[in-house]
């Protein structure tokens, strides 16, 4: 793992307004850097308290540790009618190259953004702890996704607050979001029910894509199997650094940009070490999109290079105006199987 994708936050720890000036524009330098020529960064010391997102870990595996019936009383609507909640495996397909839902091995639960609203049907009954994991986690994972957000603007030569300033749900949750909190899970390969070994042939836990945010904040476990595609196109294993956080970014900020920070291709692998199959893998996600009613669109000029040419066939197809919103319930709606 190179170093030069490993970015240390000590120096802008601590409430923003009382970071050193100098020491974000350095930070930014650096992200900024890494995001545009490798594609994704490890971010290390980000201050963080594991004891939350640990709490959410546990939490979300005595979730997933139910039987289906349970599990299933929490399911998406059909037809993305509302974003929220759990998705068996193959309920939703993100591999559009290859779309065989059989073949995608997670489950996962999504709170989206303005919860307090909406809390009555996506929490799961069993776990009254839930709710108070997913606000913990999410407000943790607020504090570094405002300072990423501001170092990205000062990169792009912008104002500061220029990218947060569309974000305002992160400090005040009432406000329409489609920001996603996400907690997966992938069940070790031998228990999976209902899949024959035979038809496992190109199985995978986690189809290629690009998010659709603006950026992700990927906590993974120690078990492995995540892949990110760099820059210049080659595929890495991202491999997990204990207490780290991945950085990717989703079309929102490849947008935002003008193509100059590209969304980030990934994917999940089953492991191939067979001792690692056996064991479960879990992940948590936080996932910042703009308010709903933000008009998404280039915040600069595009270059001239990016002009009608998408960066990755992944990632979103042109720069043209959207609603951050209808956005991202187009892109749900199409990964929906059902
Ligand atoms: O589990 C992971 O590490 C990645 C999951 C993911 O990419 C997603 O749900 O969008
Ligand atoms: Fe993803």
């Amino acid at each position: 793992m190179g170093e030069s994708y490993v970015l240390d936050c000590s120096s802008i720890l601590g409430p923003v307004e009382k970071v050193q000036k100098q020491d974000l524009a350095n930070f930014s330098k650096q992200l900024g850097d890494t995001l545009s020529g490798v594609g994704f960064a490890y971010l290390t010391n980000h201050g963080l308290d594991l004891k939350k997102i640990d709490k959410f870990y546990d939490v979300s595996k005595e979730f997933f540790d139910l039987p289906k019936e349970s599990k299933i009383k929490i399911r998406k609507p059909p037809g993305a009618s509302s974003l929220h909640g759990y998705a068996a495996p193959g309920d939703e397909t993100l591999n559009e190259q290859a779309p065989d839902a059989a073949n995608e091995l997670r489950e996962f639960i999504d709170i989206l953004g303005h919860i307090d609203t909406n809390d009555v049907p996506y929490f799961p009954p069993e776990l009254p702890s839930f709710k108070d994991a997913v606000d913990e986690f999410r407000l943790e994972s607020v504090k570094l996704a405002d300072k990423v957000m501001r170092s990205i603007a000062l990169y792009l030569g912008l104002p500061e607050d220029e990218i947060v300033k569309r974000h305002t749900h992160m400090k005040d949750t009432s406000v329409e979001t489609p920001t996603v909190v996400r907690t997966l899970m992938y069940s070790p390969i031998a228990k999976l029910p209902d899949v024959k070994i035979s038809d496992r042939v190109g199985e995978i836990r986690c189809g290629i894509h690009c998010d659709w945010l603006t950026i992700t904040l990927l906590y993974q476990d120690l078990v492995g199997g995540l892949d990110v595609q760099t820059v210049s196109g080659e595929w890495i294993a991202a491999t997990p650094i204990e207490n780290s956080i991945l950085l990717i970014c989703g079309d929102i900020m490849e947008i935002y940009s003008g193509g100059r920070i590209r969304a980030t291709p990934h994917r999940v692998r089953i492991p191939d070490d067979t001792q690692l199959t056996k064991k479960p893998r879990q992940s948590l996600l936080y996932a910042p999109g703009p308010d709903s009613n933000q008009t998404v669109e280039p915040l600069l000029p595009i270059p001239e290079i990016y002009i009608g040419k998408p960066r990755s066939i992944y990632g979103p197809q042109s720069y043209d105006k959207m609603n951050a919103y209808e956005w991202v319930h187009r892109r749900f709606s199409t990964a929906a199987t059902y």
